[in-house]
């Protein structure tokens, strides 16, 4: 039987968890955490912190990182698989994936997403709730789509990048590697490495952590 272990028991953990148990495709779901002390109350066990994952290889075949910070997540998963965990995509049954779409492994695609022909979905990313991904759209590895966000045919996001709630990026355009884009922006220019956009149209805020 396929067992999970799930590393963070935050609230992206919860999802991740309730999305693996609606795809029906695990007999065992559980929780490693740093604080799992204080992890109470959680419908899924909390084994232990996450050094304990290295005990668990010979029980739990599966692994997902619920880990919100895109790096660390990447750099977990990475570990864990040269441990000989298998890392799945954990895909929400209510999700449209064309067949022509791939979506690579240690990826979280939750309820309501669409993800359309000819998309890629590099290693670690998160799609979050209700998220649209058209055609020939490409992500690099430990993107993080927050709830909500179109992205038109085309569109372009480097690794790590965090696209904020309800964002909308028209077609073609390309967001290079650790940016961020905020909240409802409106995307219609491309946008340098370790920016940050916000506002509608986008506008660059921040580079490399210091004002423009
Ligand atoms: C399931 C989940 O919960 S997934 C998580 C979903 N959460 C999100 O999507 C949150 C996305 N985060 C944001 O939008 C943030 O505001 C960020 C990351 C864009 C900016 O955060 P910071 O770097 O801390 O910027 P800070 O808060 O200092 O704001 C800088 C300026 O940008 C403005 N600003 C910040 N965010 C936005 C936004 N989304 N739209 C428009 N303006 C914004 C601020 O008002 C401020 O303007 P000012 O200088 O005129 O006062």
């Amino acid at each position: 039987m396929n067992k999970l272990l799930i590393i963070g028991a935050g609230g992206h953990g919860k999802v991740v968890a309730d999305t693996a148990q609606a795809s029906g495709k695990w007999s065992s779901i559980a929780f490693l955490d740093d604080q799992h002390i204080l992890k109470k109350n959680y419908p899924f066990p909390v084994l232990g912190d996450i050094e304990h994952a290295f005990k668990c290889v010979k029980d739990y075949n599966y692994i997902a990182v619920a880990i919100g910070d895109n790096q660390r997540r990447v750099n977990l998963l990475k570990k864990f698989k040269d441990f000989g965990f298998k890392l799945p995509a954990i895909i929400h049954p209510s999700a449209v994936i064309s067949k022509y779409s791939i979506i690579d492994e240690g990826s979280v695609i939750f309820a309501n997403c669409v993800i359309n022909a000819n998309a890629v979905i590099s290693f670690g990313c998160i799609i979050n709730t209700a998220c649209t991904v058209d055609h020939d759209c490409i992500l690099g590895a430990g993107v993080h789509l927050s709830p909500g966000v179109n992205l038109a045919g085309g569109v372009r996001i480097g690794d790590f990048c965090w696209i904020g709630i309800g964002a909308t990026i028209i077609q073609q355009i390309t967001i290079d590697q650790e940016s961020i884009v905020g909240a409802g922006a409106v995307i219609i220019e491309n946008v340098p490495s370790t920016s940050t956009v916000v506002g509608v149209p986008g506008r660059v805020i921040k580079r490399f952590n210091n004002e423009v």
